[in-house]
């Protein structure tokens, strides 16, 4: 049965579907907090609720143009989630039903996936938001590493072969210069993100595919004048098992978040592009640092 749901002037179309809390989101606002939040299907779908400001129009706004605009070249939309369209379903935080832009679930097909939130640019606000949210963000900017490295690290999970977990806490995140940034990166592409001394074992596997897809973004935004993608994020997936066993598996670079995203008018994303760079770099680093017996496949 389909209903018709009204929100904020809009109306949307509602479907009763089973979800439930997702267990890899790794920043952002979580509904395991007992907050709104996001919610997944066993269909590979991701339900983000849409926000009741123009943030949720702005992010709705964007996904439903983008596989429409012609301006996009087509090996740059494979960065972005596939888009659904928008459910009413219930939310999770049990205030009843409420819209939710319906993506493709980043992680859906992987069993232990390790999960990178990378927050890009050395500013995540712009120009046009009003004063009280430009304060709050720059003084988040300055607090992190967003304003020294262009990028911070708002969330993070590695999932070891067998199966330990390693999550630094939000504050460890919100807090690390750049020789605290690299090691969290090395961790990440460890066996174990938990121990002092990184080993890197799988660096080469997936940071190497990582930074050919970076860079295939980057010269993206050497030229694209159409967006300014404020305080956006690229989210970086693997799976050390997979990794392991299937010569064939990669990891996955999209871009999520999209509740800032602004007109361009014409202009190049240098905010976003410089922290791109500055990725790119810690990337190439960690790379060019791997010993001959890390850079070799790890074994089964
Ligand atoms: O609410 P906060 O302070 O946790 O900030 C959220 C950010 O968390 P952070 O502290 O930067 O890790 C959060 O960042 P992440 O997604 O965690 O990287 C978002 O930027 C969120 O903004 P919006 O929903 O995109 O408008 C931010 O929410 P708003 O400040 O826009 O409400
Ligand atoms: N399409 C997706 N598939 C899987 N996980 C996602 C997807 N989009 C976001 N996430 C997860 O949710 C988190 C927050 O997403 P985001 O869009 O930034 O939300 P918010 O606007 O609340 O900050 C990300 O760090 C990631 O773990």
């Amino acid at each position: 049965m389909l209903l018709l749901f009204v929100f904020n002037g809009h109306s949307f179309s509602s479907k009763m579907v089973k979800l439930k809390i997702p267990d890899h989101q790794v920043a952002g606002h979580q509904a395991k907090t007992g907050i709104i939040g996001p919610l997944i299907d066993d269909s590979g779908k991701f339900y983000k609720p849409l926000q009741d400001d123009e943030r949720g129009s702005n992010e709705l706004a964007f996904y439903t143009s983008l596989y429409s605009d012609p301006r996009i070249p087509s090996n740059i939309l494979k960065f972005f989630p596939s888009f659904h369209g928008t459910e009413v379903v219930d939310a999770s935080d049990g205030s009843g039903l409420h819209p939710h832009i319906v993506l493709e679930d980043i992680v859906s097909n992987y069993t232990n996936p390790s999960v990178a939130d990378i927050k890009i640019g050395s500013r995540t606000w712009h120009p046009q938001s009003s004063e009280d949210y430009i304060r709050k963000c720059l003084q988040k900017d300055r607090e992190t590493s967003t304003i020294k490295l262009g990028f911070r690290i708002s969330g993070l999970r590695s999932m070891g072969p067998t199966n330990q977990l390693w999550q630094p806490h939000r504050k460890v995140l919100m807090d690390l210069s750049a020789e605290d940034a690299m090691l969290i990166l090395r961790k990440f592409v460890s066996s174990d993100g938990n121990v002092d001394e990184p080993d890197c074992v799988f660096a080469s596997r997936v940071f190497v595919h990582v930074l050919e897809e970076l860079l295939e973004l980057k010269k993206w935004f050497e030229v694209q004048t159409i967006f300014h993608f404020c305080s956006c994020s690229i989210l970086v997936v693997y799976d050390k098992e997979e990794i392991e066993a299937k010569k064939s598996a990669r990891a996955v670079v999209k871009l999520i978040d999209f509740a800032h995203v602004v007109d361009a008018k014409g202009a190049i994303d240098h905010n976003f592009l410089g922290g791109l760079c500055s990725l790119i770099k810690f990337v190439k680093d960690i790379l060019a640092g791997l010993s001959d017996v890390e850079t070799s496949n790890p074994k089964p």
